[in-house]
Parts: structure tokens; C-alpha cells; sequence
């Protein structure tokens, strides 16, 4: 069972040194805090909160960082490893891998306006990964009902699925991950859902035949703050991906209502959002004797 003080005697200060990392490196990258937040949900819903998107490629390791949904896409490695360096320094050996991830990203949520909670830690890490998996995360291009199920699968319900995804209150988004809505979304149109001033807007940005990869705000009204417009913004047809949009203008959807009770109060959405990360940080962890803690997040000791 995870628990907020299991490391109150073996490294009492890992909270606060996963805060400094994080702060130091927020300072030159106002990003950094949601594509750390980002790591921990592709962590967790691939076998669980067991570190297993940080191991690299290796003689027994097919990468998950080379899936579709994450190759060119996630970010914040390197951060990682300088938070397990500084933790190793202070406590070696101890602090899992998983944890970190679980740790930086209320660190991160936190250091963006967001609320702070106290983090149930005890997760040991894995030695494998699954490439196949991490294929199968949800997609921006997910019917909502494909959404629903992929959250159910690991135990979350709509409430978990409409806060978490409030996580794209900060962050990027590269045009390919939504030009589909721009232009020939269905029968030569864009997405009707798609506020057709925010539509202009994005295909400036997004040209037709351009580079997919350019950066685009998830959140056009405050894209670096930990706040509740994102679901303001899909009350006004203004949610880039479908996948965020569709939780709100899907006909008869039971996740409608829980849009709009969080764009009605920012105290509502932060309660939900902290108890969110927290069903996800339960998600199969290895405790006790399962798994291991390795010294360096991006390989399995011994290898
Ligand atoms: C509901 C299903 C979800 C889908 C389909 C989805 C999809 C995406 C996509 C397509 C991107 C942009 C990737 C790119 O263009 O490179 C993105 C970014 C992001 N996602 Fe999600 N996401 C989902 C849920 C979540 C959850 C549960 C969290 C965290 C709790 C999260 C946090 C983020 C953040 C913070 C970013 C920006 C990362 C950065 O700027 O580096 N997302 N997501
Ligand atoms: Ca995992
Ligand atoms: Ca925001």
C-alpha cells in the first residue's frame, strides 16, 4: 500500500529536492512543468506507475519512448535524471524511479498555479517495458467512447478522464496531433466543433502541407498557468485536440456536465484533478519485494 511518509526516515527531503529540480529547470523552460506532468500519465497507464517510459533502448529493452504516441513528443528526460541525481546524492539507492515521476509532476502542477497535495509514494520500479502498450495510449483521435474504455481499463471513470484531461491547461500540442479538424475533417469541412475564429487562428500556424511538428498552445488564454480555462475554452468551441473537445460537444455525453461543473469553479476542478492523480498514481504499482530501485531511471541495475 502507497503511503505519503514512506520515505520519512530513509530520504525525508525528497520532496523538496524534486521542487528545487524542477523550479531550477522551469526557469529556463516554462514548459518543462507540463511535459513532466505528461511523463507520469504515459508512465501509468503502460503496466502501471512503474517507471517503465524512462528505460531506453537496450539488448532487452524495446523502448517505449519510441511509440508512436511518444517518439518526438515526450519530454522532460533529462530533467528526470538530474532529480535522481540530486536524490542519489542525498539518500542513494533508495528513492524509486516511479516515484520521481509521481513526485515531479505535483512539483510541476504546483509550480504552474495548480493545487498541491501530499503524494503517496512506495512504488518500486520495473524491469521491463511494453512498446506494444504504449502504441495503444488514448489518442487525440479517439472517439469518446475509445477514451472511456481505455480509462476504464486501468480503473478510472469519466470524473478521472474530464479532470486529467484538464491537465491540458498547460502544455503544447504539435499540429499534427489535431490538423485533421482544420480543413477536411468530414464531407471537405473542418470539425463543426471547432470555433471558426480559434480555426483561423490554428491554420495560420498549421498550413496545409507545413511542418507537423510546429507548437501550438493546448490552452490559447493561459497556456503556462495550472488553471481551469481549458474547460472555459471548450464552453466556447476553443479545445485544440477532439479528444478534448469531445468531452463537451459529444451528443448525450455523461462527461458534459463534469466540463461544465469544473468551468464553473476552479475549487471543484482541483479537488477532482488531485484526487485523479491519485487513482492514477495507484495504478498496479510493485511494492514490497516486486521490481527494484534502479540507480539510473533510463536502465535496469545490471544491465
Ligand atoms: C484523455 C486522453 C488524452 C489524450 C488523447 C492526450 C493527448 C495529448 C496529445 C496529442 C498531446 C500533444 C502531443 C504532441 O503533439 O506532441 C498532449 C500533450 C499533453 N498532455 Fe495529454 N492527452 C490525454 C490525457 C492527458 C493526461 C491524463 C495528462 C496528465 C494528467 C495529460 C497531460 C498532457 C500535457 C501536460 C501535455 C503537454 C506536454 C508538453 O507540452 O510537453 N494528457 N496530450
Ligand atoms: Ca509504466
Ligand atoms: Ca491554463
Amino acid at each position: 500500500q502507497l503511503r505519503p511518509s514512506f520515505y520519512n526516515t530513509t530520504c525525508p527531503d525528497v520532496s523538496a529536492i524534486v521542487l528545487s529540480v524542477v523550479q531550477e529547470a522551469q526557469r529556463s523552460d516554462v514548459r518543462i512543468t507540463a511535459s513532466l506532468t505528461r511523463l507520469f500519465f504515459h508512465d501509468c497507464f503502460v503496466q502501471g506507475c512503474d517507471g517503465s517510459i524512462l528505460l531506453d533502448d537496450s539488448a532487452t529493452i524495446v523502448s517505449e519512448k519510441g511509440a508512436i504516441p511518444n517518439n518526438n513528443s515526450l519530454r522532460g528526460f533529462n530533467v528526470v535524471d538530474n532529480i535522481k541525481a540530486a536524490i542519489e546524492r542525498a539518500c542513494p539507492g533508495v528513492v524509486s524511479c516511479a516515484d520521481i515521476l509521481a513526485l515531479a509532476a505535483e512539483s510541476s502542477v504546483r509550480s504552474s498555479g495548480g493545487p498541491s497535495w501530499s503524494v503517496l509514494l512506495g512504488r518500486r520500479d520495473g524491469t521491463t517495458a511494453n512498446r506494444n502498450a504504449a502504441n495503444n495510449l488514448p489518442s487525440p483521435f479517439d472517439p469518446l467512447s475509445t477514451l472511456q474504455s481505455k480509462f476504464s481499463a486501468v480503473g478510472l471513470g469519466n470524473t478521472d478522464l474530464v479532470a486529467l484531461s484538464g491537465a491540458h491547461t498547460f502544455g503544447r500540442a504539435q499540429c499534427k496531433s489535431f490538423s485533421n479538424r482544420l480543413y477536411n475533417f468530414s464531407g471537405g469541412r473542418p470539425d463543426s466543433t471547432l470555433n471558426p475564429s480559434y480555426r483561423s487562428t490554428l491554420q495560420q500556424n498549421c498550413p496545409q502541407g507545413g511542418p507537423g511538428s510546429t507548437l501550438n498552445n493546448l490552452d490559447p488564454t493561459t497556456p503556462n498557468t495550472f488553471d481551469k480555462n481549458y474547460f472555459n475554452n471548450l464552453q466556447g468551441n476553443r479545445g485544440l485536440l477532439q479528444s478534448d473537445q469531445e468531452l463537451l460537444s459529444t451528443s448525450g455525453a455523461p462527461t458534459a456536465s463534469i466540463v461544465n461543473s469544473f468551468a464553473n469553479s476552479q475549487g471543484t476542478f482541483f479537488q477532482s484533478f488531485v484526487q485523479s492523480m491519485i487513482n492514477m498514481g495507484n495504478i498496479s504499482p510493485l511494492t514490497a519485494s516486486r521490481g527494484q530501485i534502479r540507480s539510473n531511471c533510463r536502465r535496469v541495475n545490471g544491465s
